[in-house]
């Protein structure tokens, strides 16, 4: 299976389980990992049959700066879904970090891989 990837995209939310975290603005860290047939796009060189990258990280900084949760878990499933809804692609791996809520780690956070349901 081919791939789009996006890695190291970072945006500012509003997110953490703590009362503190629900007024300021942290930083998160996208990894995206799409499955997608990049054969069409590339035998015709044509962006509209491609799985445009630059699209996909516009639709999920903006939907992350505008969505408030508590879980990094949260955000990553609702990002999935989001690209589920909005691009023709097989599997989505979002992994997401969180660097500055560990002191001494230089991240933390989760991983989750979602298949499309036919
Ligand atoms: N599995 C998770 N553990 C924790 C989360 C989370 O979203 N998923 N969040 C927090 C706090 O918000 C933390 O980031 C504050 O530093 C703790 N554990």
């Amino acid at each position: 299976m081919d791939k789009v990837f996006v890695e190291g995209l970072e945006v500012l939310t509003t997110i953490g389980v703590y009362e503190w975290e629900k007024g300021i603005k942290q930083k998160l860290r996208f990894d995206l990992e799409m499955g997608f047939n990049n054969a069409p796009a590339a035998k015709d060189d044509d962006i509209n049959k491609a799985l445009d990258y630059a699209t996909l990280s516009q639709a999920v900084t903006q939907f992350a700066e505008q969505h408030q949760f508590e879980l990094i878990e949260t955000m990553a499933e609702r990002v999935a879904e989001l690209i589920f809804a909005r691009f023709a692609v097989q599997f989505v791996r979002v992994r997401l970090t969180k660097p500055n809520a560990v002191v001494n780690a230089a991240g933390v956070g989760v991983e989750i891989l979602r298949t499309r349901k036919v």
